[in-house]
C-alpha cells in the first residue's frame, strides 16, 4: 500500500497546552481512513495540521513532521495555496459562499486562473457530477447555493473541493449536521470518491467509520492510541482503551 501522507512524531499546541502528542501513522493512497476518538481528543486539530489551517492561531505550534508525497508540509517555502490545491478540506457545517451553485464550484478554479467559460463549464458539471449533485442542480445553477438543503450543500462543498483536482480530501466531521438519509448518500458519496481520491475523514460516529474507513485511527487525549485496518480494531483491537471507546464504555 502506498502512503501518499507521512505524519512522524507530529505533536501540536495551543500556547503551552498539548493538543496533539507525538502521532506516527501513514494514510495510504486511495483509502478512507477514520480519525475516531472522545471529544476533544485533537482528531480536528491532528486534521487542520494536515492542511495547515491552524497556522493563523496565535500561539499555536507543531513539532515534528508531515510530509506530503515525501515534500514537508511545515517547509517555510512551501506554496501553501498551491498545497491546498492537493489537499482539500472540508468541514462539519456545510459552509456554501453567498454566491450561485455554479460560482461556487468556479471559484477554486477561478483563483487559480482558469478564465475560459466554456472550461469552467465543464469543471462545473464534472464537479456537481462526481459530489453526486449535478442531476439535482442541473437546471438551476444560478441559484445561491446557500438556498440548497443541508445535504446538498455539502455536496456542493464537495464538489467545490473537488474542483481544483485534489488528490486527498479532508473532511472533519462532514456529516454531524445531517440527517441520516442526508448522511447515507455523502457516505456512499465518500465510497464512490475513494477510487480517485485520499480520503481522510474525522467523526464521532464511530458506525459511520466502521461502515466506510478502510483505516481507522484512534485518538485518546491527544495520543494516537490505535491505527490499523478497520476489520482488526474492530475485531481484534490491540488496546483496552480502543476496545473501551468501541464498545460505548468511554466516550
Ligand atoms: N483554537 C484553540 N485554542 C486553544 N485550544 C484549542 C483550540 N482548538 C482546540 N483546542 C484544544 O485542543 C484540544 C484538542 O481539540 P480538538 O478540537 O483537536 O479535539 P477533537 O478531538 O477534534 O474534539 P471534538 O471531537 O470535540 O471536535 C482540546 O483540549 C481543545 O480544547
Amino acid at each position: 500500500m502506498e502512503p501518499i501522507i507521512e505524519i512522524e512524531n507530529f505533536s501540536a499546541y495551543y500556547g503551552d497546552k498539548v493538543a496533539v502528542k507525538n502521532v506516527t501513522m501513514k494514510i495510504f493512497k486511495n483509502q478512507i481512513t477514520a480519525i475516531i476518538g472522545p471529544s476533544g481528543c485533537g482528531k480536528t486539530t491532528l486534521l487542520r495540521s494536515i492542511n495547515r489551517m491552524n497556522d493563523h492561531i496565535p500561539g499555536f505550534r507543531v513539532e515534528g513532521k508531515i510530509y506530503f508525497k515525501g515534500q514537508d508540509i511545515y517547509d517555510p517555502k512551501l506554496d501553501v495555496t498551491e498545497y491546498r490545491k492537493k489537499v482539500g478540506m472540508v468541514f462539519q457545517k456545510p459552509t456554501p459562499f453567498p454566491m450561485s451553485i455554479y460560482d461556487n464550484v468556479a471559484f477554486g478554479p477561478r483563483i487559480h486562473g482558469t478564465k475560459s467559460k466554456h472550461v469552467l463549464d465543464r469543471i462545473v458539471e464534472e464537479s456537481l457530477k462526481k459530489a453526486a449533485l449535478w442531476d439535482e442542480v442541473k437546471s438551476e445553477l444560478n441559484k445561491p447555493g446557500t438556498k440548497l438543503s443541508g445535504g446538498q450543500q455539502q455536496r456542493l462543498c464537495i464538489a467545490r473541493a473537488l474542483a481544483v483536482e485534489p488528490e486527498v480530501i479532508l473532511l472533519d466531521e462532514p456529516t454531524s449536521a445531517l440527517d441520516p438519509i442526508a448522511t447515507q448518500r455523502i457516505e456512499k458519496l465518500l465510497e464512490e470518491l475513494s477510487e480517485n481520491y485520499t480520503i481522510v475523514i474525522v467523526t464521532h460516529n464511530i458506525g459511520q467509520a466502521i461502515r466506510i474507513a478502510d483505516y481507522i485511527a484512534f485518538m485518546y487525549r491527544g495520543e494516537l492510541v490505535e491505527y490499523g485496518p478497520t476489520r482488526e480494531i474492530v475485531e481484534r483491537p490491540k488496546s483496552k482503551l480502543t476496545e473501551e471507546y468501541l464498545t460505548g464504555k468511554i466516550g
